[in-house]
Order: structure tokens, then sequence, then C-alpha cells
């Protein structure tokens, strides 16, 4: 991932300008749930959050319109191949040539070879039609969206020809695009979950928002609403997986409070954010939903690795709590809870547990119980 030529695409100034992008993917999801209301039917906002995502980063991208907001069932298997991707990580991280091999042949092929990773498959074939789409300018950018997008920036701006060759815009079209969808999704699903399940964590909040809105501008520091960002960011983890790091040149020298550790250069290192989000001497009571504790301890920042740190952290962290604000600002300024009603109705969650947010398995991001059905709510 070319992180030099990506970066300034996603700086807090690139989006800012492009915040419009995010407000309408918004202000969409918002008439869908209204939709949800009119019709009484079960709205399962864990997938609508996947559609909204995916929908945001497809526009950043390529400048395309999915539209999975719009689809009745939010695309149910956009989300699945985004889950069969992630179960096939470690197995990928290690060894990926197999993978490549498949994806090169025939659909049917590959079907029959690998049945549980068609959706993907699909997924990666799809981003090679987009990226050829703009380099042979079937794409015509200039009618369908008003803003650059990044694959238009990265193909035809001023990148040496030497990285446009078609595989990496491919590999990184996939890795942009997923690293995209599921994580923030997965964050606001948590979030939604445990504010439904906290009234009282809820009407604070809500308190919080119907001050602020409608001067947007105020959201972000809205001190409640970036603690239940934070505390959403801790439980959602981010990536599960552990991520390693290896100093090249220098020994790293690493004090536990009792000893010095001399880790030799070259020697790759790792952690994963699960550990030391529920390290208990750091976040007591870590498996519960506490929000006071970033406004008690501000000083707690600097143990959230949702985002990893440093020069390899999220190269999208900006655009995710661009995300993150205006969905929860949005629906919670508007929607209540068990114990309240909002201008424009309540959510109430329908056979949803604990067990749907809680991880049980690290496959590259987190797992929860098998046969879960998401985070479901009636819209009253
Ligand atoms: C709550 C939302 C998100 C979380 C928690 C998250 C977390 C992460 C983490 C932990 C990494 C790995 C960093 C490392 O290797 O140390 C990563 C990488 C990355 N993220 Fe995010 N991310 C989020 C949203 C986004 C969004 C919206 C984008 C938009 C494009 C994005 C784009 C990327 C990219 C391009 C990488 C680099 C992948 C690579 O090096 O292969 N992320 N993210």
């Amino acid at each position: 991932m070319r992180y030099g030529a990506i970066n300034p695409f996603f700086s807090k100034a690139s989006v800012r300008r492009l915040q419009p992008v995010i407000h309408e993917r918004v202000d969409q999801l918002l008439s869908r749930i209204k939709g949800f209301k009119v019709s009484g039917k079960l709205l399962t906002i864990s997938l609508a959050y996947v559609a909204l995502s995916s929908d945001v980063i497809a526009d950043y991208s390529f400048g395309q319109r999915p539209q999975r907001l719009e689809q009745e069932d939010f695309d149910p298997a956009y989300a699945q191949a985004m889950h069969e991707q992630a179960a096939t990580m470690h197995f990928n991280n290690q060894i990926y040539w197999p993978f490549r091999l498949l994806s090169s042949l025939p659909h049917w092929l590959a079907l029959a070879i690998a049945p549980n990773t068609s959706l993907y498959i699909n997924f990666v074939l799809d981003c090679a039609k987009s990226i050829e789409a703009i380099k042979n300018g079937s794409c015509d950018l200039s009618t369908k969206t008003s803003h650059p997008t990044l694959f238009h920036e990265l193909l035809e701006g001023d990148v040496p020809d030497s990285e446009k060759s078609m595989n990496q815009p491919v590999q990184e079209a996939q890795v942009v695009v997923s690293a995209g969808t599921e994580t923030t999704a997965w964050c606001l699903s948590v979030i939604t979950f445990h504010l439904l399940s906290n009234p009282t964590i809820l009407e604070r909040l809500r308190k919080e928002l119907e001050e602020a809105i409608p001067d947007l501008n105020k959201l972000v520091p809205l001190p409640y609403l970036t603690a239940c960002i934070q505390e959403g960011l801790r439980l959602s983890y981010g990536l599960s997986t552990r991520l390693p790091r290896v100093s090249p040149v220098d020994l790293m020298v690493f004090n536990d409070g009792k000893k010095d550790w001399h880790i030799p250069r070259g020697t790759p290192t790792s952690m994963t954010s699960y550990l030391i989000h529920h390290n208990e001497p750091i976040f007591p009571k870590s498996h519960e939903y506490i929000p006071q504790r970033w406004i008690d301890d501000p000083r707690l920042d600097k143990y959230l690795i949702s985002f990893s740190k440093g020069t390899r952290q999220c190269a999208g962290i900006n655009l995710a709590y661009a995300e993150l604000y205006t969905t929860l600002a949005n629906i919670f300024r508007r929607y209540g809870g068990p114990e309240s009603t909002g201008p424009e109705g309540r959510f109430e969650l329908i056979e949803t547990t604990k067990l749907d947010v809680e991880m049980v398995a690290d496959m590259f991001l987190p797992f929860v119980k098998k046969g879960s059905r998401g985070i479901r709510v009636f819209v009253k």
C-alpha cells in the first residue's frame, strides 16, 4: 500500500472537502430508517451500516454509486464477501499465490474449487472492473461526481508510470474498499447496540446532541459523543489480528516497568488491540461500555489502538471519524431508545444480545458467535 500516494487524499482537509459525500449517504440512511418505521419491518441496522460505509468508500475511491443503501435488503452478499475475505486473511497473509491463482481462473472453476470464497472473488473482480473502467476512460467521472476520486488521482495523477501497473491498483482498491467498509460499519453497530442497551448513556448523549445540532460544526468537540465513539472503537477493536512491526536498523528497547527488553533489529514484534483494550488495570470492567472513562481520564487516549499507531496507522482514520460522528449524531439526534422517544421515533432491539457484539474469534477482523443475525431493531 503506497501510503505516501494515498495519505493526502485522506488528510483532514480532504475529508472536510468531501464531507458532502458522507452527508448525502447519511441522509439516504435516515430516509431508509424512516421507511422501516412506516413499514414496521425488522431493520438489520448492522447491514445498513455496511451499505453506508461501502457506498461512501466506493464514491470516494471510484466515483461510483453502488447504492447498496437503496437496495431493499442492503445487499447482504456484500457484507458476506467482506467476511469471506477476512476469513482467508490468516492464510493469505502467509501464502497469497493460491488466492491469486483462484481469482485468475474462470469463475465457474474457482467456484467449484473454493465455493466459500465465491463472494470474495466477485468482490476482487469488481475492483478490477472499476480500475479498468477508469483506465480505459469508460468511467467518465465528470458526469458522475463533482469531486476527485482516489483511484482517478492514483491512475491519472502525478504518480510514476511504474506505480500505475494493473495489479497494484487492483490490490490497492481491494485493500482500501475493504479496509474502509467493515471496520467503520462494525464500530457503528457496536456503539448502536450498547447505546440501545444502556438507556442512561443514550439519554445523556441525546441531550448533548439536542443542544448542539443543527450546528454540525459543533460535532467534533462534543465531549460525550466523542467518549461514546472512543468506547465503541475500544470494544470493536479495528483489526483484531496482531499487527507486526519490524525495526530494520536499530535495536528496540522496551521497558515493562521491571526491566529492559532488547529486541534485535529485524525481529517482527506484534500486539493485538484486543489484549490492550481488555487490560483490566487500564480499562477496569473492560467488557462493559462505559464512555465516562474517557472523560474522567483523557490519558487513556494513548491506549486506544483501534487504528493502530505511528506511521503505518490506518490511512483512513479521518474519514472513519467523520463517518462515525456524522452518522451517530444524525441518528441519535432523531431517534431514542427503550426509555425515550426522539423527534422521529425510537429503536427497539429485537433478538439481539451481547453475544451478537462480543468477539469470539480473531479472523483478522473480530468475529462474533456463528449464526449471529446482526444487530436488529424495530423502528417505532
Ligand atoms: C472505525 C474505522 C476504522 C478502523 C478501526 C480502522 C483500523 C485500521 C487498522 C488497525 C489498520 C492497520 C494499520 C497497521 O497496519 O498498523 C488499518 C489500515 C488501513 N485502513 Fe483503516 N480503519 C478504519 C476505517 C478506515 C476507512 C474508512 C478507510 C478508508 C479508506 C481505511 C483505510 C485503511 C487503509 C488504506 C489501510 C492500510 C492497509 C494496508 O496497509 O494494507 N480505514 N485500518
